[in-house]
């Protein structure tokens, strides 16, 4: 059993040990989850996510409900316990990540499990579709699936209603199915292709064109694509999708009660002229979420800085024998396994 420390990172250490526990078949204890965070220990979304790599891969689990600082997860001993057929990694799950926790980190936990999947995946949440400190749903749809799907993963993803903060209640659906990825090739970006503004708001902003305004901000000269949605909570948010000969990138804003449309869609304007300006092929944000998928895939992701999500990601993966290294060569920073 792997005894993993959660210490020095969130809940993206818990999501990366779930994946390489259901890929590798391994156990693992996690103690001191989230500690430096103000609210430490396990919360509704983390306890969301184990409970949909459990399913997936039939582990039995401890220790996991809010709050908690440790926990146990052993794949593939669930059936066998109860005496039921050898268990087959794969299946469905239908998990409430509650209120405004975030659908896609869920979905992310599923994804490098693509590599040893027996059966597709159907995973069905309920939660924030567009949340707070994590890829809304268009990032998630437009920017990091299409990357993967180049790279041979086979998912689709659908969303029936969108959730905002601070209710949520929105509903999306994930495939995936058993997956071979090509090793990541992710070092030059090459000539952007296309500049796509994705721009949701609840339906009551349309009165005042808040998508359309978003999207304008973000960038006058891209695709807009327009979205009014009845949700239960007000909301909006706005991604800018880059797609590049060799890459591509996601730049977000995030609507709420103090912030107006304008500003909304200049916070993705400016991630993406502070993006152009760089070397990377891939943004901040995406970089840390490919390391768990480089570990099982190989290759290289040249990423604009070390980040301490990647950092503490490479570490745990360490602890699973996966080796991913992180290189500056002064313009930016490959990340290879
Ligand atoms: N605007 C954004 N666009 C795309 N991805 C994002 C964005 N904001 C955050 N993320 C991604 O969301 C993930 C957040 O992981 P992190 O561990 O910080 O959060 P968490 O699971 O909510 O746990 P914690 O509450 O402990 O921080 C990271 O992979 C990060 O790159």
């Amino acid at each position: 059993m792997h005894v993993l420390d959660g210490s020095s990172g969130g809940g993206q250490l818990v999501r990366t040990a779930l994946s390489c526990a259901a890929v590798s078949g391994e156990p693992f204890r996690m103690r001191y989850v989230r500690r430096a965070r103000s609210n430490p220990g396990l919360q509704a979304q983390h306890c969301a996510a184990i409970e949909a790599v459990a399913d997936i891969c039939d582990a039995a689990t401890e220790g996991v409900e809010v709050g908690s600082e440790a926990f146990t997860f052993e794949p593939r001993v669930a059936a066998e316990e109860a005496d039921e057929e050898e268990p087959v990694l794969g299946g469905s799950t239908s998990v409430e990540v509650g209120t405004a926790g975030s659908v896609p980190l869920v979905f992310d936990a599923l994804l490098p499990v693509a590599t040893a999947l027996e059966e597709p995946i159907e995973a069905s949440l309920t939660g924030g579709t567009d949340a707070k400190w994590a890829p809304p749903f268009d990032y998630f749809r437009h920017v990091k699936l299409p990357l993967l799907r180049e790279h041979g993963l086979e998912a689709e993803v659908s969303v029936d209603r969108r959730g905002f903060y601070p209710r949520g209640g929105g509903e999306a659906t994930l495939t995936v199915h058993p997956s071979e990825f090509a090793p990541l090739s992710l070092t030059e970006r090459g000539a952007r292709e296309s500049l796509t503004a994705y721009s949701v708001a609840e339906a009551s902003l349309a009165e005042d064109d808040v998508a359309e305004r978003q999207a304008e901000a973000a960038a006058p000269d891209a695709t807009h694509e327009i979205e009014y949605a009845e949700a239960d909570s007000v909301g909006s948010a706005v991604v800018l999708a880059a797609e590049y000969e060799q890459s591509r990138a996601g730049f977000t804003g995030l609507g709420d009660r103090t912030t107006s449309a304008e500003e909304v869609g200049e916070a993705a304007a400016e991630a993406f002229a502070e993006f152009e300006d760089g070397d990377a092929a891939v943004d901040g944000h995406l970089a840390d979420q490919l390391v768990p998928i480089l570990a099982v895939a190989g290759g290289e992701v040249r990423a604009p800085e070390v980040t301490t999500h990647v950092e503490t990601v490479v570490d745990l993966l360490g602890e699973f024998g996966y080796d991913v290294t992180v290189e500056d060569d002064g313009d930016a920073v490959v990340i290879s396994a």
